[in-house]
């Protein structure tokens, strides 16, 4: 099955299209994790990287029932070398057996000789003496488009050839997206909307048998007014939309970026999701949880009417 159809029967069966996001900060995460830990393996980075495991699971059983995606931020865990890839690696493996659909959110791009090897990293396999292997178990990754067409094509055959998705940056969420990706062309269409159609066609004949493409976009949920506009142009396109929760985003504000058919988008909370719980001492996963299922209730009843 293509990405973008198992993700959308994930959808339907959780009816949900809510992303949680796995970007776990070590200093935010409860000593009733760190501690039994620390006991075990003293102050070590592979102590540090099994809490960030220990963690994500707790996160991943609590979310479970409601959401049918995670996303793993890279920077998360490269940030600790070797030791933090690996808590990725196993993170990811756990999250497989739980049957959620997984996005690395890398946003990776070079020319394309450097590209492709990205590509082959994180989306393919790479040859590990003389054998194919993959290094990464996911159904899709981000990735920059700026450097243009021949950067984006090796992850789009990559994807293509292991049944994986892509999610290229559109409109991004964060204060000063609009400085570049907002600028008129004499044309008179902004970057980020040339940027779409460019973009649509490169994944118009790349659609699962649900009509909707592989190529998918990353629209900002701070922007709705921009994603009312891409909406309109891009029907087939799904959109990763980060920004709900601690960026301010609400979910009154997402109408426009579903289609009528409810589908066409998943929404993203990270720290609003995993660091749920108010105070020490309650427990993270039950307010993991609750956080998760208002979410769902509150954005389900915003797209397609339903609940
Ligand atoms: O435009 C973008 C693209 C990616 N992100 C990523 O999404 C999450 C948001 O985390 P929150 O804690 O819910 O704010 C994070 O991994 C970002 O790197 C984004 O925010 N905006």
């Amino acid at each position: 099955m293509q990405a973008i159809d198992r993700l959308i029967a994930k959808i339907e069966e959780k009816n949900s299209c809510v992303c949680v996001g796995l970007d776990p900060r070590f200093e935010r995460i409860p000593e009733e994790v760190k501690k039994p830990i620390k006991e075990k393996m003293g102050e070590t980075l592979e102590g540090l990287a099994q809490v960030l495991i220990n963690f994500n699971y707790g996160i991943l059983e609590a979310v479970e029932p409601y959401a049918p995606v995670v996303k793993f931020q890279i920077s998360f865990y490269e940030q600790y070398g070797p030791a933090g890839l690996k808590a990725l690696i196993e993170s990811c493996k756990i999250s497989r057996e739980m049957g959620f659909e997984i996005i690395l959110d890398a946003k990776r791009n070079d020319i394309s000789s450097t590209a492709k090897a990205y590509a082959d990293g994180y989306l393919g396999k790479v040859n590990l003496w003389g054998r194919e292997e993959f290094i990464y178990d996911l159904d899709s990754m981000t990735v920059n488009p700026y450097l243009g067409k021949d950067g984006l094509e090796p992850f789009i055959e990559v994807a293509q050839k292991y049944d994986k998705g892509v999610w290229v940056l559109l409109k991004t969420s964060n204060p000063s997206s609009g400085d570049l990706q907002d600028l008129t062309l004499a044309s008179g269409e902004k970057v980020y909307e040339r940027l779409a159609l460019q973009l649509q066609e490169l994944g118009t004949n790349w659609c699962g048998e649900s009509g909707y493409s592989n190529l998918g976009m990353v629209v900002g949920a701070t922007y709705p007014e921009a994603a009312a506009r891409l909406r309109k142009m891009l029907p087939r396109t799904f959109f990763l939309i980060p920004g709900y929760g601690a960026q301010g985003a609400v979910a009154a504000e997402l109408e426009h970026f579903f289609n009528p058919d409810g589908l066409g988008g998943i929404v993203n909370s990270s720290r609003g999701i995993i660091f749920a719980r108010k105070k020490d001492g309650e427990d993270y996963k039950s307010a993991a949880r609750r956080a998760v299922l208002k979410m769902k209730q509150k954005i389900n009843t915003i797209r397609g009417g339903r609940t």
